[in-house]
């Protein structure tokens, strides 16, 4: 059968891919066209459709269930509408930090998009040694404008409810209440661990003080509808050169507390920081700063000059607020940490770490730099206090 942009759902194969782009006109008549699938991510298709001047599109398409599991987890193909919606919202706010989105098509849950190719994803350059000098600049803006743009400092009463409606995201806000928030903290069969690690992963279910704050952490992520969140905002999900810094992949988008964001891209880079010597920390723990400065700078100023709440003149509520955002940011980053540890989806940066006793290593030190975090999230007053935790705390890595 033919996919054409008006056939019910149905996964998309290379061939049928090239087909709908030919149907939509996205290529001359009579091109040379190449497609490969190059999905890599734990949920969706991805083509990537190229002609012979290598003029590119990208197809992303929700498959009825999750990739990584298999049929056996089935998940809504809402989720590709939700992408879409927020990178057309997004294109209002940050035009220059996320992919142009050409078409969308809810019936086939697709979404078509710049091809970012000559761009490079962040978690695989920083594993090659790269730094991306801008990368940190660029999502402490994408931040605060996305967030204050459509939190109720920066959107009025009315049209935030709507947008919120708008976002409801029940089956993959789970995901995350799931995998980030409670699998982790208990024997649970989704949880994927090395055997060297189950005395470690044993004092993290043993340990009342530290699963009282993931509950407190969990309950703000489950009711604190601040703003309109990308959801899953890892170096993985963020494309960038020494010039250029693009963020996809928001299908985890919804309305959640501002601190959810800043923390998933704070644990990420933590999460590549305890890979490395203490020697070679500083470069991306300068991340840490830059996105911080970046972040408040901006939000700050547009508290300032674009508020349509009342009283965000009133001295002091700023600095409250900020205050309220880095504290659940550095609870966040801890729970994010401790699943990309020992939780159902891994990140490369500690996976790949050879030799195998090395591996395991810089995991127990992810797990004791995530468990501290929570516990101590109250405390840790700006990066300074965390970069202190990192050298005093968390051993370097030869
Ligand atoms: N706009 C794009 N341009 C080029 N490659 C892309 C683009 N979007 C996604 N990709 C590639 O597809 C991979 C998976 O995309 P992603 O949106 O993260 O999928 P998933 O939702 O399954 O995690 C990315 O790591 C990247 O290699
Ligand atoms: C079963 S989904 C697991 C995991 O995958 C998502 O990440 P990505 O879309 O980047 O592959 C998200 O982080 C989920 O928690």
């Amino acid at each position: 059968m033919t996919i054409t942009a008006t056939t019910e759902y149905e996964p998309l194969t290379e061939s049928t891919a090239i087909t709908l782009a030919q149907d939509l006109k996205f290529f001359k008549e009579g091109a040379l066209l190449h497609c490969r699938e190059i999905g890599d991510g734990n949920l969706n298709l991805v083509f990537h459709i190229r002609d012979e001047n290598n003029t590119g599109i990208i197809i992303k398409q929700a498959l009825p269930y999750a990739k990584v599991v298999g049929e056996s987890w089935p998940l809504t193909l809402h989720r590709a509408t939700i992408e879409g919606n927020y990178l057309k919202n997004a294109a209002t706010l940050v035009p220059n930090l996320i992919p142009k989105v050409y078409y969308t098509n809810e019936a086939l849950a697709i979404t078509i998009m710049e091809d970012l190719s000559h761009l490079e994803i962040v978690r695989n350059g920083f594993l090659e040694g790269k730094n991306f000098p801008l990368l940190s600049k660029h999502i402490g803006e994408y931040l605060a404008k996305t967030l204050f743009y459509t939190s109720d400092f920066g959107l009025n009463q009315q049209d935030k409810k709507k947008l919120q409606q708008a976002f409801t995201n029940p089956e993959l806000c789970k995901i995350t209440e799931d995998l980030v928030f409670t699998d982790p903290f208990y024997e649970s069969e989704t949880n994927d661990y090395e055997p060297e690690l189950l005395g470690s992963v044993e004092e993290i279910w043993n340990d009342a003080e530290l699963k009282l704050e993931v509950a407190k952490l969990k309950y703000t992520f489950l009711t604190n509808g601040e703003a309109l969140l990308h959801g899953d905002l890892h170096t993985g999900s963020i494309f960038a050169s020494e010039i250029d810094t693009k963020v996809i992949d928001p299908e985890f988008a919804f309305f959640g507390p501002i601190g959810f964001d800043v923390g998933q891209f704070f644990a990420n880079i933590l999460l590549q920081a305890i890979t490395r010597d203490d020697s070679q920390r500083a470069s991306i723990i300068s991340h840490l700063y830059q996105v911080w400065e970046g972040f408040t700078f901006t939000f700050s100023d547009l508290w300032k000059t674009e508020s349509v709440e009342h009283f965000t003149q009133t001295p002091g509520y700023l600095d409250f607020f900020l205050k309220k955002v880095f504290t659940d940011a550095i609870g966040f980053a801890g729970c994010e940490v401790i699943r990309r540890t020992i939780g159902l989806a891994h990140v490369a940066d500690l996976d790949t770490i050879q030799p195998y006793k090395r591996k395991i290593s810089v995991k127990q030190q992810a797990l004791l730099l995530g468990q501290t975090l929570i516990k101590n999230a109250a405390n840790i007053r700006n990066i300074q206090d965390v970069e202190s935790l990192l050298k005093n705390e968390i051993k370097g890595n030869e």
